[in-house]
């Protein structure tokens, strides 16, 4: 690691799906001017070039090979973060629930998560960063000096997801939503490398009935408290 590197704050916010990690990982890096990392993107777009390319998806070395190759590329379009994959813009594909349940199974092969490990390191840089995900604070970042877990029960992030499909258009049902949180939720605690777990230096913080904005400022306050600045 460089000194730069030591030197760039990084802000790491892990949890389960559904918790508002990507929504407070963009707020607080709009408000600190800071990069901004969904992790999860990239085993989204891991899982999205594997069905395309209708590999087996219980086939490490191929999916390790997928994960190295990746030509991706994240481009900020009428203020939004796109997903590029080789040229074409996929940001509502990886978001599709098919995706969503490829990608926690090809997350949870060691081989696919070394090859995306330097990826993330590379986004580390001045004046600092936001990652979102499952082991920032525990194996990507481990020396971040403020690491958040966030949390909600699992019924409140099924609605909140119910929700967000429902904005855009999508139907799917409640019940089928609360099932494939639980076992998103079980696959990923339960791998053998990095599973979702707070980091011991970890801050814990349980969303379930508190608004966007109070989850905020008590991330912003931490920030405050470590690394000063807002
Ligand atoms: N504290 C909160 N209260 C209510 N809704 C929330 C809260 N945090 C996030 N949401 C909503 O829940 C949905 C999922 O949030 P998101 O940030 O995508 O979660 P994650 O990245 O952890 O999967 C979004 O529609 C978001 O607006
Ligand atoms: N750092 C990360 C980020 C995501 N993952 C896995 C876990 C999830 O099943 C998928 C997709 O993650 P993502 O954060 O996009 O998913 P949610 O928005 O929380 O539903 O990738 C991971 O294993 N490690």
């Amino acid at each position: 690691m460089s000194d730069t590197e030591n030197l760039t704050p990084v802000i790491t916010i892990d949890g389960p799906s559904g918790s508002g990690k990507g929504t407070i990982a963009r707020l607080v890096a709009d408000r600190l001017g800071f990069r901004l990392l969904d992790s999860g993107a990239l085993y989204r777009l891991t899982a999205l070039a594997a069905l395309e390319r209708e590999a087996d998806l219980t086939d490490e070395a191929t999916l390790t090979e997928i994960a190295a190759g990746l030509d991706i590329r994240f481009e900020l379009r009428d203020g939004e973060t796109a997903a590029v994959l080789g040229g074409r813009d996929v940001s509502r594909d990886i978001r599709m629930e098919e995706v969503s349940m490829a990608a926690s199974k090809v997350a949870a092969m060691p081989g696919v998560r070394a090859a995306l490990l330097q990826r993330q390191r590379d986004f580390r840089q001045p004046p600092g960063l936001v990652a979102d995900g499952r082991d920032m604070g525990t194996t990507v970042f481990p020396d971040a000096p403020v690491k958040v877990f966030l949390t909600a029960s699992a019924e409140e992030r099924a609605r909140r997801r119910y929700e967000q499909l429902r904005e855009k258009g999508v139907s799917v049902s409640l019940r089928d939503l609360l099932e494939d949180i639980r076992a998103r939720d079980a696959r990923d605690m339960n791998r053998e490398t990095s599973p979702l777990a707070p980091a011991e230096d970890a801050v814990e913080l349980d969303s379930t009935g508190v608004d966007i904005d109070d989850v905020l400022q008590r991330v912003l306050q931490l920030v405050h408290e470590r690394i000063g600045g807002d």
